[in-house]
């Protein structure tokens, strides 16, 4: 049976200067699987994330996405039409508590505008509780229920992470985006992210992961591509691409595979 993709990209390349950081990439992401996109460090992952969520314009490229064409030229654009990100650098809002860092999230699908915002309208005072109830849903969801009137930048480092997933996950997005979401995580913390990831495919997202821990990517992801010096080397199930002999010579010395 032909698996239904959810974002289907081609032919995609970004040159800075006179590096290739994405030489004719393509990557297919089924809807309701983990895909992951692994490479050694400056292969160019984290620049297709962000071309493929209007971060940096593409030199070329096809981009599908739910089976429709799209421009991924605007961050707020490529968001509204269902695909959310978070970033290898972390980038909360630090004095925000946890909860309202959640609530900008659920804003971007939020209907009051500036009047709403000035007048505060009963509709938009209804709309803003039910922000702050599917605010509070996430967190519980996420595991942090307990640091919500907190400051985000009090949080430890694994909280930090899963609260950026939540903020992303408030936006409502068919596919999540994850840049390196176990990197500075200790062990438990990496098994807890390992549980969230499952059970967010389990609800019916869908997830496209960066990750340089190997064991994590190798055990959840469905299938995985493999990115050098901006080229795609192996794609496929993960127990294949372990064995790929580019794959193999690109990681060697790294003891990565
Ligand atoms: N804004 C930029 N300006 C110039 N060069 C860039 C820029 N962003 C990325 N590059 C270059 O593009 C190449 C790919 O970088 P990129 O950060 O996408 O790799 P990566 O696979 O995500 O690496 P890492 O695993 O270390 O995060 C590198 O050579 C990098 O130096």
């Amino acid at each position: 049976m032909m698996e239904r993709l959810l974002l289907d990209v081609a032919n995609v390349s970004k040159c800075f200067g006179g590096v290739h950081a994405l030489d004719s990439v393509g990557l297919k992401v089924p809807h309701g699987s983990i895909v992951g996109l692994i490479g050694p460090n400056g292969a160019g992952k984290t620049t297709f994330f962000n071309v493929i969520t209007g971060l940096y314009p593409a030199d070329s490229g096809i981009f599908l996405f739910d089976g429709k064409s799209y421009v991924p030229e605007s961050v707020s654009e490529v968001t509204q039409s269902g695909l959310a990100r978070t970033f290898q650098n972390i980038r909360l809002f630090g004095e925000m508590s946890v909860l309202e860092n959640v609530m900008v999230g659920c804003h971007c699908r939020s209907s009051a505008g500036v009047l709403g915002a000035i007048f505060r309208f009963p509709s938009t005072k209804r709309e803003e509780r039910s922000i702050r109830d599917k605010s509070l849903q996430l967190l519980a969801y996420v595991g942090l229920s307990e640091y919500a009137a907190m400051e985000a930048r009090n949080l430890s480092y694994g909280h930090q992470r899963r609260l950026e997933i939540a903020r992303a996950l408030a936006t409502e997005p068919k596919l999540l985006a994850l840049d390196e979401p176990a990197a500075g995580m200790n062990a438990t913390e990496k098994l807890e992210l390992r549980e969230l990831l499952l059970r967010i495919r389990a609800d019916g997202k869908t997830i496209l992961l960066i990750e340089h821990d190997v064991s994590l990517v190798m055990g959840i992801c469905d299938s995985l591509t493999v990115l050098d010096y901006g080229k795609v080397i192996a794609s496929g199930k993960p127990a294949d691409v372990r064995v790929h002999p580019e794959v193999i010579r690109a990681y060697l010395g790294q003891g990565a595979v």
